[in-house]
């Protein structure tokens, strides 16, 4: 049985994440942590989780606590703190002003939970998953971010609606940046099994409006209730079910790659990896010639943003 904290437990993707993991059935105990000064409001959100356990008849321990040491022993410590964007915002704004307490909450962990999986949400994703993997000195496959998983499952979503068949019909991936650059592998895709091109529909297939839909999403949804919140909380239950579980399924988390895709590497990024109890190994995979140029590119503004961020945060400002 499971340990799992979460870091930011009182946001709105804090807050729905935790009645998501508890679903779970390997969790045994939820802790909810915040910053000093957030006691009551973590203590009336522990209290709200035990009535709903208790109307379920889940044996299921919330904890609350803005005590590091009450880290020690998590399996999964998921990190939802930070500024979210606003609308008309891009991710990427946010990453000098999230950047500082991502490296303080992944040093924290790294002290009290050194063997946990340390799972990044916070936005821009790839760029926090960078920061939490250099400030916890813990080791890469440890430190995953939410990458391209939800982006996946809002194209995977997209392309049931058009082929007309179960979503679970449906393998697709996106690889990239969690934002603007990612990639869609269209020569990863399938329907039923069958490779997308080989389907007479894919020739009136409206890529562009899909992926338009895809990469707006969050923008369509904050500019509309102000932030996201079921589709995150639900992508990231998936994947700490799928840790918890051992279930080795092959997710596209951001993780560090080093050389695994067409010799592209040296960041932290959306990629396909297998999950397992022990985190993230990324896939060494073979992708069309187009999506190579793209998400090459992809990995240079990643990169690029990365390395300003942590000689920021290295220079103290
Ligand atoms: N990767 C994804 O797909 C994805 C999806 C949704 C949200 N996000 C990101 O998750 C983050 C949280 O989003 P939200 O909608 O829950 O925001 P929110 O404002 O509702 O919650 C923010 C949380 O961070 C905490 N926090 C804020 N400033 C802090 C500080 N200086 N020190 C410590 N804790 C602090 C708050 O107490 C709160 O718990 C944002 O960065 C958002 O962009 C990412
Ligand atoms: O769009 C956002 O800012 C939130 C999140 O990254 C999302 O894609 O839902």
């Amino acid at each position: 049985m499971a340990k799992v904290a979460i870091i930011g437990a009182t946001g709105n993707v804090g807050r729905y994440t935790a009645l998501a993991v508890s679903y779970i059935p390997y969790v045994s105990e939820l802790l909810l942590f915040g910053r000093p000064g957030r006691e009551e409001v973590l203590h009336g959100l522990a209290y709200d989780l035990q009535d709903s356990f208790a109307a379920r008849g889940s044996q299921t321990d919330v904890k609350f606590s803005s005590t590091p040491k009450d880290l020690e022993g998590s399996d999964i410590i998921i990190v939802t703190s930070g500024v979210p964007r606003k609308e008309g915002q891009d991710r990427i704004d946010l990453a000098h002003e999230n950047a500082r307490m991502i490296s303080e909450f992944a040093a924290m962990v790294g002290w009290y939970a050194p063997d946990a999986i340390l799972f990044i949400v916070s936005n821009p994703v790839d760029v926090m998953t960078a920061v939490a993997l250099k400030y916890s000195g813990m080791k890469p496959g440890q430190v995953i971010g939410l990458g391209t998983h939800l982006d996946s499952m809002r194209l995977k979503w997209n392309l049931s609606r058009f082929f007309d068949v179960h979503v679970s019909e449906v393998h697709t991936r996106i690889i990239g940046e969690h934002g603007d650059s990612m990639v869609p592998l269209w020569s990863a895709t399938t329907i039923g099994g069958i490779s997308i091109q080989n389907l007479p529909e894919f020739e009136n297939l409206p890529e562009d409006r899909i992926m338009d839909n895809v990469m707006n999403a969050g923008s369509a949804i904050i500019s509309r209730i102000g932030a996201t919140v079921y589709g995150p909380g639900d992508a990231i239950a998936t994947i700490v079910r799928t840790i918890l579980g051992n279930e080795k399924r092959v997710l596209t988390v951001s993780t560090f790659i080093s050389s695994e895709i067409h010799n592209i590497g040296d960041v932290c990024i959306g990629t396909p990896a297998l999950l397992d109890k022990n985190g993230a190994k990324p896939l060494a995979i073979n992708i069309s010639e187009h999506e190579v140029d793209e998400f090459r590119k992809s990995v240079e503004k990643v990169r690029g943003i990365t390395q300003e961020v942590i000689e920021r945060l290295d220079e103290g400002c």
